[in-house]
């Protein structure tokens, strides 16, 4: 056992690491560039770990004790796993024994790839818009501890004069977010090597020992997820063999263990009982367990234990109602729980700071929490501790009246709308049947094999310049609308000489596609430095949903319009749909989800009218968000599926027969959600495929799916150029299992963080694949 220290009273699981004004995207970019060296990032990365540390202590956060979270990570923190347990993929052995490599070097290989090396592959983590690095892991992974980053920030802190508390991704769920490799035999799986793994996580707590550490924090959120491999009940059972072994080692740090982004309070217990320091449950999302506090098995539980009270929301951008958060955690205290205020999650997912947005209305700001306003609210929280709720009345009483004036500020509710969200009827929901729309569209004349790309083209430093120079003042919205239009006309024509199909306007005119969706509906505002990561040195700025939603005027027709005006090829329209609209933005908390999607879809399909107005044939609804907010407990999943597709159904069933509804879902394992897919009732289905090799093909054949699907041949995540051969044995899979009439072939997603070089060699290939294809069946079957 180690020496007891009790952890201070207020906590947060981690705070965001790409730095207030992104300059950790900045300097590793410039690393990736060969603008920095290694020695200069490390320096920068540094100095931003020492800012992040002397703010926490200036919000409220004790500077020892382990208090602090040290949560920095270059890129990923389940890549700072693998690299800590050394668990290199076999393939990428030739970089990581390189005799020039450094950890940093291997690090971002593995991360970003390279010329002969395919990236890890990326994945949602649970059910967050920010994406991690899959470990590939097979039966001779060599794991072999590396503890350097580790002990050097945590000594790094020290000098500072702040003692923090190192984290880690816990064994449990390191291995079930990992993937077999490809090496891997026959029914193999990661959580195999358990057994391992933990040993190499007992080293890791050695060494963090050595160093001085009183604390260390074990994520293990697969306690609260129904998505994994295994039930929640085996991940228990497996949480508790790996923690009885790292809870009886005789050198290593207190452990806090934690379980966001859901609900854990089955397995609270049982967790509780584990030899670990402190246990944390999300209480945003996640309850007590139910009765265990009236029969005092809780109490028993944590006995001697900490309890870290996740109280504190980690997922949204509202002020905590900070009444009821500290009646929660004043009545554990009361109950003889030694109870740490804490947040949900680790504030990786919220912006930095309020006080940075100075163009948002002062009303909405102050109904506003960002990662450092969180952070106050812990330290209000957890001095009711210590001195009792009566010394923060005036922090409770000023919270309550920030949460009235909000809800009854004028644009929350907005009669109107909420009236014609009522009035919708499963009527609304509903289209022509499959065969009447089949019938109608076949005078849109699309070949078999038709080639499409997913919306937009890339985003040059043109089109930034552009939109920058417009958004300070210095070309007028004609100059501007000029520019978009010849970049519109350009695209076309590309596009023409590529020898696509179904064209597309490019999204040139998009910072974003939420964002700009945003920016043009009313309810949503939007922020100036609200960046929040999504993968890598990736960030976006989610908007802000905070008002019933409409649309005061048309947002995308004008642009449809005019590429459709260009050419006899169909153009499609291309709209960003409800679910992911609310997913990829920070939504109200004072309403159900479905009300709030219910709204976007009545504007969206007002747009759709508009478009088929104007001459558009094709409207294609993107909802790559859809599998993202799949509730993680799979007692609520049914419900969102209902709320979720029901949306989309609102938002594009307004469209007549021979209107052709695409969509597309990207960046998930849709596997799971296939009767969901198959009920958005969209007539072509694009769907990210590459690198899966057309995994999600073989369920849709068993399915008996029945439209337009087209899964994607061309990995856009990549700079790579994909040959003809490789494409067009992609589309071969696809065809063994779907008939070409219903197949299309695109790319995986969108080409805006693609180049236009690589851009172009891969979209000609992919036309010359189908076409390849094309022929090959033309031969097949005997006819032209
Ligand atoms: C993340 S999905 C992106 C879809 C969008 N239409 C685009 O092409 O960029
Ligand atoms: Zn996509």
């Amino acid at each position: 056992m180690p020496a007891t220290q009790p952890l201070p009273n207020a906590t947060i699981l981690g705070y965001p690491r790409i730095g207030r004004r992104r300059e950790l995207k900045r300097a590793v970019e410039a690393y990736w560039k060969g603008d920095l060296t290694e020695a200069q990032l490390l320096e920068t990365a540094g100095e931003l770990r020492a800012a992040t540390r002397a703010r926490l202590v200036e919000l409220g956060l004790p500077a020892t004790g382990g208090a602090i979270p040290e949560s920095f990570s270059f890129y990923d923190q389940v890549l700072d796993a693998t690299l800590a347990l050394g668990a290199v993929p076999s393939r990428f052995a030739d970089v990581a024994f390189a005799d020039d490599a450094t950890d940093l070097a291997t690090y971002f290989a593995l991360a970003r790839g390279d010329k002969d090396h395919q990236p890890l592959e990326m994945t949602k983590w649970f059910d967050t818009n920010y994406h991690y690095s899959v470990p590939e892991i097979d039966e001779k992974t060599p794991f072999e501890a590396n503890a350097t980053a580790l002990v050097a920030q945590f000594a790094e802190a020290s000098e500072q004069g702040i003692e923090t508390r190192p984290v880690l991704v816990g064994p449990v769920t390191y291995l079930l977010l990992a993937k077999a490799s490809d090496a891997a035999g026959e029914g193999f799986a990661p959580i195999d090597r358990l057994d391992d793994v933990v040993a190499v996580y007992a080293e890791l707590l050695g060494a963090l020992a050595a160093a001085g550490a009183t604390w260390v924090q074990l994520d293990e959120p697969a306690l609260v997820s129904d998505s994994l491999s295994v039930s929640r009940d085996e991940a228990t059972a497996l949480v508790e063999r790996a923690y009885d072994v790292l809870g009886g080692l005789e050198n290593r740090p207190q452990i806090l263990l934690t379980t966001p982004y859901g609900d854990s309070s089955a397995s609270l217990l049982r967790i509780a009982a584990l030899p670990v320091e402190a246990v944390h449950a999300d209480l945003v999302r996640g309850t007590l367990p139910h009765g265990a506090f009236s029969s005092g098995e809780f109490e028993s539980a944590f006995y001697k234990k900490q309890f870290v009270a996740g109280v504190i929301d980690g997922r949204n951008i509202w002020r905590t109602d900070l009444r009821i958060a500290s009646g929660v955690v004043q009545d554990l205290q009361l109950a003889g729980i030694d109870v740490v205020v804490g947040t949900s999650n680790n504030l990786q997912h919220v912006p930095h700071d309020v006080n940075d947005e100075t163009k948002l209305d002062a009303r909405l700001r102050s109904w506003l929490a960002f990662a450092d306003q969180k952070v106050e609210q812990v330290a209000v929280l957890a001095r009711g501790l210590r001195h009792g709720a009566d010394s923060i009345e005036a922090e409770l009483a000023e919270t309550s009246a920030i949460l009235a004036d909000r809800a009854a500020a004028p644009g929350v509710r907005i009669d109107a709308i909420r009236d014609r969200v009522d009035a919708v009827t499963d009527a609304d929901r509903t289209r022509d049947a499959e065969q009447a729309r089949r019938d109608a569209q076949r005078a849109l004349d699309i070949p078999a094999f038709a080639t499409t790309t997913i919306g937009s083209f890339p985003q040059t430093t043109e089109i930034r310049k552009a939109r920058a120079a417009f958004t300070r003042g210095e070309i007028d919205q004609d100059a501007y609308d000029g520019f978009l239009r010849a970049e519109i006309e350009r695209v076309i024509r590309l596009q023409e000489e590529i020898g696509l199909d179904v064209f597309v306007h490019g999204e040139a005119e998009r910072n974003d596609m939420v964002q700009y969706f945003a920016e043009l509906l009313d309810g949503f505002a939007v922020t100036e430095n609200g960046w929040v990561q999504s993968y890598g040195t990736r960030a976006t700025r989610p908007s802000i949903l905070w008002g019933d939603v409409s649309r005061p005027a048309p947002m995308t027709v004008a642009w449809s319009a005019y590429a459709q005006s260009l050419t006899d090829h169909l153009v499609k329209g291309m709209l960003t749909g409800p679910v992911t609209i609310l997913a990829w933005s920070f939504v109200r908390d004072d309403q159900p989800l479905a009300d709030t999607a219910s709204q976007v879809a009545l504007a969206l399909r007002d747009e759709i009218d508009d478009l088929v107005q104007a001459g558009i044939r094709i409207v294609q609804v993107d909802e790559p968000a859809l599998r993202e907010l799949l509730p993680l407990d799979a007692d609520r999943q049914a419900a969102y599926l209902d709320w979720s597709v029901g949306a989309f159904r609102l938002a594009t069933s307004g469209a007549a027969a021979d209107v052709q509804i695409h969509t597309h879902l990207c960046y998930s394992e849709f596997g799971e959600i296939i009767d969901a897919v198959d009920g958005l009732d969209a007539d072509v289905t694009s769907i990210e495929a590459a690198r899966s090799r057309m995994d999600v093909v073989e369920p849709l054949g068993d399915h008996g799916y029945s439209r337009g699907i087209g899964p994607g041949v061309y990995d856009i995540h990549s700079p790579r150029v994909p040959s003809v051969e490789e494409q067009t044995e992609l589309i071969r899979i696809a065809a063994a299992r779907i008939p070409g009439e219903q197949l299309w072939v695109n790319p995986d997603c969108g080409l805006k963080t693609r180049g236009y070089e690589e851009t172009v060699a891969s979209l000609t290939n992919l036309v010359q694949a189908a076409r390849a294809v094309r022929a090959e069946q033309a031969g097949a079957t005997g006819t032209a």
